[in-house]
């Protein structure tokens, strides 16, 4: 034991060191941010953009240097050659720049997740450090070296490489002890336990296309965000500049991860859903199943394109107009010939429309000159042009023929007026069309915005709105221009000091200046040098086609789970969701072991899932939980309180009495068909103050959503999210709802200690595993 001790000892000592320096290097960056911010708002433009650009690379360091706190340290590797290397959060040097600490993403950090006994990499001993706040409260040793294991001073948690080598997990201790930690509501990191296959994708090249396949709990998102931060740290000179686009399936996952990121000391990533992927549109509402997976058709492509062109069109008839007692006419022939022209310009259409309306005024102008018999002079040229220009029927005429409009315009308009749809999506029946049919007011749903985002692409900018916003633009400016002259006036400045267009630029909005993931958020046009998809399997064959037009280097990380698909327009295959968009250039790794779902209860979702056919990965638990699944059937009764939603409240009443803590950790979840969660959600409610007491009940229901650790929700909503205990009710209705079997399947697999499945109808097969005869 007191080997123990002296070890612990001597680890706490470098632990301190490595404190202290944190603390040195924060309050010498903290100094630096005051000593520039003390610097006043004075001085030319490039000054104190200079200044501003100092002040966000301190601030951005105080922010990185503060999220390291916890767990600074989590790993020191014995070397071969007699060296020890720690591995933590982040890399740190003395002040004479000897290394202290090595970051977690540095190649010299592999070793310390990839190293085996089998493939030491010159390490001699891996060793896990367990800490509480700054303290050192535990080691974990595994040798890697055989013949150092023999001369092995013993010291205590050390496992021999033989138990290593029958395990596929490194740092079992250290996992394991994790894995069972209480669930809050926010996703956090693993830098300490990362396991060799997860290091394997997240180390993988920047380029091309990764596909990562694994079953629910094999820890994709984790790896998904750790690949993110480390390809910040590997690439950052071509990332910095470009930027990271991480798309998640709801806010309410991008709140669960939003914490994990910043702790590994990245903030620089623009991270949102395909529904809030367009600039200026928040699309949150759902489609109904049928319009989803038809708006999700590739087919779009060419609707989006005819619909389109159908506002580049030659009219009826020659239209007649009087101008200055000359008759003109825009005639049919010329229309058609100009659209041919701008067409071949291969402009955008809103962008084409200037080389169209000048091709027809250039014709109008030759008719005029023809009816007046004269020679015209230059400015007589303009003055024509210009009354051409703003003659009504001239621009009814060109309005009509070549028509200026929104991508949001466009696509209500084929929903609002069935014989535009019907004009251009004639691969749609009837039917599929009136299921598309909607008011032009309603909000977009999520399914909308990839059409949005294909119609923004053909119609490109509209020069008016353009103009619209240079003309708000010179307002402003001009009312900071009186603002300052009056300023100036009114303090006798001036004098040659100060000019009021100087005063003006001052007063210039000078909030903080743009970063990369605020300047590429604001951009539809933006493309990102990498892009991380989440629950990827969701995703239409048109939400493929809008992000890969925002990562031309097709450098992506895909994680998902083609069992898990829950959208109607999602993807059961990813060779038919990806081929399409990439070719065939994309890669596939797979994970396989499951971190979060006890072996029994993974095991019973994995035998429904196969007999439901879904198409599964394999999957091995990482842990076993002894009484990890409860079958708990209900005989139906009547409607006063049924059965089933007693049974289902006295099963929360009693899970929450084991794991829900006062200090917010630990969450336990129903999870139903979506019709059935109302009421349940009421049933449970108006049990907690009998079953916890008035105080403990208040507290929880007083929860934000994202925070509740006692809530009730649809498998949909809790897709990604994980619990300590789950009580799932009527597993037979959740398949039958439109998710399916796989809604199913993400219901069973959200639990990290125990799942309660309350029914009265039969299970679905494969849930209780068949006696062998
Ligand atoms: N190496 C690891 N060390 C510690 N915890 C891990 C490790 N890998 C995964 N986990 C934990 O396992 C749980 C599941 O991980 P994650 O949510 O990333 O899985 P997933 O594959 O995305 O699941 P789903 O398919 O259900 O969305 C998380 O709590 C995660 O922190």
């Amino acid at each position: 034991m007191a080997g123990r001790q002296d070890e612990l000892a001597r680890e706490q000592g470098v632990v301190d060191g490595l404190y202290a320096r944190l603390d040195e290097l924060r309050r010498a960056t903290r100094e630096r941010l005051a000593e520039v911010r003390r610097s006043g708002p004075s001085g030319s433009p490039q000054n104190r953009s200079e200044r501003d650009a100092f002040a966000t690379l301190y601030e951005d360091r105080v922010a990185q240097l503060d999220a390291v706190e916890d767990r600074l340290a989590f790993g020191r590797l014995d070397l071969d050659d007699g060296g020890t290397r720690y591995v933590g959060r982040l890399g740190l040097a003395d002040a004479e720049h000897r290394s202290l600490l090595t970051d977690w993403r540095a190649p010299a950090a592999t070793p310390f997740y990839r190293a085996t006994a089998l493939h030491p990499a010159g390490v001699r001993r891996r060793r896990h450090l367990v800490t509480t706040g700054r303290a050192v409260t535990g080691l974990e040793d595994e040798v890697l070296d055989l013949d150092a294991l023999q001369a092995a001073d013993g010291a205590d948690g050390t496992t021999g490489a033989g138990t290593l080598a029958a395990s596929t997990l490194s740092g079992e201790g250290a996992l394991l002890a994790s894995l069972a930690t209480r669930r809050t509501g926010r996703m956090t990191d693993i830098v300490a336990t990362i396991q060799s296959e997860q290091d394997r994708i997240i180390r993988a090249d920047l380029a091309g296309a990764l596909v990562v396949q694994g079953g629910p709990g094999t820890g994709k998102t984790a790896v998904a965000l750790h690949r993110a931060a480390y390809l910040l740290y590997a690439h950052r000179r071509v990332l910095e500049r470009s930027g990271v686009l991480l798309v998640g399936p709801s806010r309410a996952f991008l709140r669960y991860i939003d914490q994990v990121l910043p702790s590994l000391g990245e903030t620089g990533v623009v991270a949102t859903t395909v529904g809030e992927l367009l600039p200026g549109v928040r699309a949150n509402e759902a489609d109904t199943p049928a319009a989803t997976e038809i708006k999700g058709r590739l087919l779009w492509r060419d609707v989006v394109r005819r619909a389109v062109r159908a506002r580049e069109r030659v009219p009826a008839r020659d239209v007649r107009f009087r101008l200055e007692g000359y008759d003109l006419v825009v005639r049919r022939r010329d229309v058609r010939e100009a659209i041919g022209r701008a067409r071949r310009t291969h402009k955008p259409h809103n962008e084409a429309r200037a080389a169209f309306a000048r091709d027809m005024l250039t014709r109008l102008v030759d008719q005029y000159r023809a009816a007046a018999d004269a020679d015209l002079a230059p400015e007589d040229v303009a003055m024509v042009t210009e009354d051409l220009r703003s003659h009504r029927d001239v621009r009814v005429a060109l309005n009509l023929a070549w028509f200026p409009i929104t991508p949001e315009k466009l696509v209500a308009d084929l929903f609002a007026k069935p014989h535009r749809l019907a004009e251009a999506a004639p691969e749609l029946t009837a039917g599929e069309r009136a299921a598309l049919r909607r008011d032009p007011d309603e909000p977009w749903t999520e399914a909308d915005v990839p059409l949005l985002d294909e119609a923004a692409e053909l119609l490109g900018e509209d020069g008016s709105i353009a103009r619209a916003e240079a003309r708000a633009r010179a307002t402003e400016r001009a009312a900071e221009l009186e603002y300052a002259r009056s300023v100036l006036e009114s303090t006798g400045a001036g004098g040659g000091l100060v000019d009021a267009e100087t005063l003006a630029s001052r007063f210039e909005s000078t909030g903080p200046r743009l970063t990369t993931a605020e300047r590429a958020a604001e951009d539809r046009t933006w493309t990102y040098g990498h892009v991380v998809v989440d629950e990827a399997q969701e995703l239409s064959p048109m939400a493929w086609r809008m992000l890969v037009r925002r990562v031309p280097t097709r450098s992506m990380t895909i994680v998902g789970d083609v069992a898990q698909t829950s959208s109607p327009a999602g993807a059961r295959s990813w060779p038919d969701a990806l081929d399409p968009v990439l070719g065939g250039s994309w890669r596939l790794e797979e994970l396989t072991v499951s971190y979060r779902t006890p072996a029994e209860v993974a095991d019973a979702a994995q035998r429904m899932a196969a007999a439901a056919a879904l198409p599964v990965s394999p999957l091995t638990a990482a842990r076993q939980v002894d009484g990890a699944l409860e079958l708990s059937r209900v005989t139906p009764s009547g409607p006063a309180r049924p059965v089933l939603v007693q049974e289902v409240v006295d099963q929360v009443a009693a899970l929450a009495a084991d794991f829900v803590g006062a200090d917010g950790a630990g969450r336990v979840a129903v999870v139903a068909a979506a019709d059935q969660v109302r009421a349940l959600r009421e049933a449970v409610e108006s049990v907690l103050p009998g079953a916890l007491g008035a105080q403990e009940a208040a507290r929880l229901l007083a929860q934000r959503p994202e925070d509740a650790q006692v809530s009730v929700l649809d498998p949909r909503a809790a897709k990604g999210l994980e619990f300590d205990a789950v009580v799932l009710v009527e597993p037979a209705t959740v398949a039958q709802g439109t998710g399916g079997a796989s809604d199913l399947y993400v219901a069973m697999t959200r639990p990290t200690q125990r799942l309660v499945v309350v029914h009265e109808q039969a299970l679905p097969t494969g849930i209780v595993e068949l006696a062998v005869a």
